[in-house]
């Protein structure tokens, strides 16, 4: 009996090659086992799973000129990249606080950084979002040095479960946090095709607003849910059928892109929180107190370039930013996500 029940054992199926899950699928999410092929995605120009590569760090870093026994804010925590090297430039004294919108992201950072010997001490993190930064001040008093690095990190981006990526079959989703507000298909179940197609020009500048615009609405008003990041692919994909033959995969991708930025902006109203941030960043701001923020497309460029040039009119700022900074092309090989990004800077008078 005992010999048949070994005998009728089944294989265990091989993790690596049939992952049940992302978590699962990538050696990367456990830095800690698997370092050496980090470093070789790394090499690659690629991000590892579970990490995101920090933009301009020498950029900011050297504008920001941190001294240590100063109080920063760090307005976007993510992964925590550009948080540690301002830990560093503290050197033990002084205050950090870092606050992201998304919960579940910043409890792991903090793990991970109190591992690294930031605990509360020297570092508060908080879940909130930055247009409230705010709320920090009565605790911390005002800020020496600001780092805004907008829109999403590889993280969030590469989790299918969180859907801001058409390259993997997940809901879409879209919240930076999923416990607030509506989904991006909650949002597209009512929504009338001229508001569709505002959208997406507004937000993404989308050439086929009114074709994909169409069609989504005309899906869900056949009764089709929308409902994951692929079948809105799908859509657009059928919608862009007459493109040429030798620009309909490209074309299809960018459309795919721009359709997913415009509705994550949307359901976080990322316009909305950063005028209240750009608004808010004086009364925060300790005199002579420096600002950077990086931001991932013209939309954002264009709010960050206009309020730091009125408020450098209005006598708040003494200096800001003449030309937008880039990342170096050196940066762009290591880190294809550095390629979009524009930093803008504004000192307080
Ligand atoms: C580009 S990532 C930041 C990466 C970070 N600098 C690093 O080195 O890892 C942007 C982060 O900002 C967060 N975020 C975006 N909008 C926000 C908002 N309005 N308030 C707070 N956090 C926000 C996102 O959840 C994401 O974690």
């Amino acid at each position: 009996m005992e010999n048949q029940e070994k005998e009728h054992r089944r294989r265990v199926r091989y993790k690596g090659a049939h992952p049940r899950n992302y978590s699962e699928k990538y050696k990367e999410l456990q830095p800690e086992k698997y370092g050496d092929t980090i470093a070789k995605v790394i090499q690659k120009g690629n991000t590892p799973a579970g990490m995101h590569i920090p933009i301009c760090v020498n950029e900011i870093m050297t504008f920001l000129n941190i001294l240590p026994g100063q109080t920063g804010l760090d307005a976007t925590l993510g992964y925590g990249g550009h948080t540690q090297e301002m830990l560093m430039r503290l050197d033990g004294k002084g205050h950090l606080y870092a606050l992201d919108a998304d919960p579940i992201e910043i409890s792991k950072t903090t793990e991970r950084l109190a591992s690294l010997g930031y605990g509360p001490d020297i570092l508060t993190t908080k879940n909130l979002n930055f247009a409230n930064m705010d709320e920090v001040t009565g605790e911390a008093g005002l800020f020496d040095f600001i780092l805004a690095d907008l829109g999403v990190s590889s993280m969030q981006i590469d989790n299918p479960d969180r859907g801001f990526s058409f390259k993997k079959e997940g809901p879409l989703d879209l919240r930076l946090n999923p416990e607030k507000g509506i989904s991006a298909s909650e949002r597209l179940r009512t929504i009338t095709q001229e508001e569709l197609e505002g959208m997406l020009f507004e937000n993404s500048d989308e050439p086929y607003a009114q074709i994909i615009s169409k069609a989504i609405v005309s899906q869900i008003q056949k009764g089709e849910d929308i409902s994951t990041t692929t079948k809105l692919q799908q859509v657009i994909g059928d919608a862009l059928q007459f493109l040429p033959m030798d620009e309909i995969k490209e074309g299809i991708k960018k459309s795919c892109q721009r359709t997913f930025q415009a509705l994550r902006i949307d359901v976080n109203n990322e316009f909305e929180v950063l005028f209240e941030f750009l608004e808010k960043l004086p009364t925060v701001l300790a005199k002579r107190g420096r600002v950077t923020i990086l931001t991932f497309h013209s939309g954002e460029d264009r709010m960050v370039k206009k309020s730091f040039k009125r408020l450098l009119q209005a006598g708040v700022y003494s200096e800001v930013s003449t030309e937008v900074i880039r990342p170096t092309a050196e940066e762009c090989n290591r880190n294809s996500r550095a390629r979009s990004a524009k930093m803008r800077w504004a000192i307080k008078a």
